[in-house]
């Protein structure tokens, strides 16, 4: 568990975090959203003792970071995760790592098992690829067994087997009941690995629940898509106030200001058929660009404009 108590950072003038609360549960994997300079970083330093707050206070698996003896123990992190320059072997760079934290040589074969380096642990970990880099990088995280986990980007730069790998990781470890605390900026990943989301910007948190609230909240004005063999008398059933049928193609309908089940009761009582009814869920990165629209501070702020001059 990891909980953020009206935390503030400050660097000089800059505030990069502003009187932040939240709570990283254990059991699921949790999401950190937020455009470039939200605060993730910054928070996520602070979660493991390698940035104090100015004010507020940070406390994982109910204490303070600096109060552990062990601390590999209870949090493992990946931060800034980038390739190692070492003339280290895998092996030797996580053996030395356990050695000064009393862990034994079976336990740095069992992470070199779980990242699947076993093949390239004996090489030098200066060459590895960015992808084997990021597998080290694990492997150091979860050396100590910990209770909870913080990943800044662990998909950065992977390729598609790479970014399953982790996902599935990451949830069987909330499976077992750690506590998974991620950054990203891939929405469609963070998508299908991450059950509840905190988002934030300009340094303050603008959501803190599930993805599947976050994407029902920006699915509420959506159309329902219907495909139906008599859609013109659909139409005629369907016409009310507030109900808006737009049809771009023959047999097929995009309906706005209906429920998908309204829509199926009201075919069923005329007797009409229907091939396909589908409401047209938001995506998270629909979701979230709407949630941060106000929030971004380095964007363009004229996506739409551009994409029109090109149009
Ligand atoms: N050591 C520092 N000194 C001064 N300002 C800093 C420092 N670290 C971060 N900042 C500033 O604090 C703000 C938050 O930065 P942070 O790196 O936490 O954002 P982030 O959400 O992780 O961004 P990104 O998605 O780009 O990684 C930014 O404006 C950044 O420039």
């Amino acid at each position: 568990m990891i909980e953020i108590d009206h935390v503030t950072k400050r660097y000089g003038e800059k505030l990069a975090v502003d009187d932040v609360s939240f709570v990283v549960r254990p059991g699921v994997v949790t999401g950190f959203l937020g455009p470039n300079g939200a605060g993730k970083s910054t928070t996520m330093r602070m979660i493991v003792g390698l940035d104090a707050p100015t004010s507020g206070r940070v406390r994982v698996n109910g204490r303070s970071y600096r109060s552990f003896e062990a601390p590999l123990h209870e949090v493992g992190a990946l931060l800034e995760a980038r390739a190692i320059h070492t003339g280290r072997s895998a092996y030797h760079h996580l053996l030395a790592m356990a050695q000064t934290h009393g862990i034994g040589r079976q336990r740095v074969d069992e992470v070199i098992d779980i990242v699947g380096l076993a093949s390239v642990a004996r090489k030098r970990a200066g060459g590895f690829s960015l992808g084997m880099g990021q597998r080290l990088g694990i492997a150091s995280a979860l050396l100590g067994d910990p209770q909870t986990l913080i990943l800044d980007e662990p998909s950065n730069g992977l390729d598609p087997e790479g970014i399953l790998w982790i996902r599935t990781l990451l949830k069987r470890l909330a499976g077992e009941g750690r506590t998974v605390f991620l950054s990203s900026h891939l929405m469609s990943e963070m998508a299908v690995t991450a059950e509840h989301l905190v988002i934030v910007g300009r340094g303050r948190v603008i959501a803190d629940t599930t993805v599947e609230q976050v994407v029902a909240q920006a699915s509420a004005d959506a159309a329902v898509h219907v495909r139906a063999p008599e859609a013109t008398a659909l139409r005629e059933a369907l016409a009310a106030e507030g109900v808006h049928i737009r049809s771009a193609e023959r047999g097929v309908l995009e309906i706005r200001g209906l429920s998908a089940e309204r829509i199926g009761e009201r075919a069923a009582e005329q007797g009409l058929v229907l091939y396909e009814l589908t409401p047209q869920l938001a995506s998270l990165e629909d979701a979230y660009m709407r949630l941060t629209a106000d929030a971004v501070e380095y964007g363009t702020h004229s996506t739409h404009e551009s994409l029109e001059l090109v149009a």
